[in-house]
């Protein structure tokens, strides 16, 4: 245990009011601990933030949603956590009243050419942006625009923000095992032509053979997972790589999280890290 749990709340608490000295030296006490590579967010309670305050219906929740996004990556990007992944669209809310995902994605797709602008804070921090989803499920405007931010932010290399559009985990599953069995046939094939053998143990699929073709092979396992309203399920979201992660499910909807929640999440880990780490050594 890295802090005794009423200074921690003390500090949580005090954190809200912070500038970003203080954030600075709340940072420098955490990196005495283990910090997260990568932390992934599911932003859940946005509609029912719109519904609290009166807000557009549609997209009036998500618009204030992505300030909160906005100031949540600069915290990760401040404490040097490298890799962030968040939930932004599913497969699941193609399901959704028709006009909804339509001003859902043109809020989307907005936000999406915003990022790669030159005070972005993709910029800012020199973030390499990474879709991660069937983008072919997206229409063209957005998909473009998708590529577009891709394109310009390839050649950061200071973090990684894996945005999850289009997606869900079982279908990113079965996409990389169709892949893999793709891959897997066409060697069976060279193997057998070249009379090397039946090649039949070579084609056996192992679990790394899989993760080679997973579209989250761009970063490593998240090591938090932060659900917002309280919630404590995944709703499809990283099942492959989320094996050991901890879940921190603060009871606030999205557009209310703050920094104090991050730091409980950090916490929390650093908490669970010689638990967590010794879990791992049993596999
Ligand atoms: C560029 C970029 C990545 C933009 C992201 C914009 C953004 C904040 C999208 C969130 C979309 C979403 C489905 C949130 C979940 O809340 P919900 O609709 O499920 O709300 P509820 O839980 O209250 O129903």
């Amino acid at each position: 245990m890295f802090m005794e749990k009423w200074v921690q709340n003390l500090v949580t608490h005090l954190s809200e009011r912070l500038g970003s000295f203080s954030r600075k030296c709340i940072y420098s006490i955490l990196s005495a601990g283990p910090l997260p590579r990568h932390i992934a967010f599911i932003m859940d309670g946005n509609r029912r933030y719109a519904k609290k305050q009166n807000l557009e219906e549609g997209a009036g929740g998500h618009r204030v949603g992505f300030l909160s996004l906005m100031n949540m990556l600069g915290y990760c990007y401040e404490l040097e956590v490298k890799y962030v992944t968040i939930y932004a669209f599913s497969i699941e809310n193609f399901k959704r009243r028709p006009e909804e995902v339509q001003s859902t994605m043109q809020l989307i797709k907005e936000k999406i050419e915003g990022l790669i602008e030159k005070e972005s804070i993709v910029n800012r921090y020199g973030v390499r942006v990474h879709f991660i989803g069937n983008l072919n499920l997206l229409s063209e405007p957005v998909r473009l625009a998708a590529k577009r931010a891709m394109d310009a932010s390839k050649s950061n290399s200071k973090a990684v923000l894996s945005i999850c559009i289009a997606y869900t985990s079982t279908d990113e599953i079965v996409h990389a095992i169709e892949e893999t069995c793709e891959e897997k046939r066409h060697d069976f094939r060279i193997l057998e032509n070249s009379g090397a053998g039946s090649g039949l143990e070579e084609s056996l699929v192992g679990v790394r053979d899989i993760e080679k073709h997973m579209y989250m092979k761009v970063a490593p396992d998240p090591d938090i997972i932060i659900r917002t309203s309280g919630e404590t399920r995944l709703s499809n979201f990283l099942l492959w790589q989320s094996a050991s992660a901890l879940l921190y499910s603060p009871r606030v909807l999205w557009p209310e999280i703050g920094f104090r929640h991050l730091l409980q999440a950090v916490l929390d880990f650093q908490r669970n890290f010689s638990y967590l780490e010794n879990k791992q050594k049993q596999v």
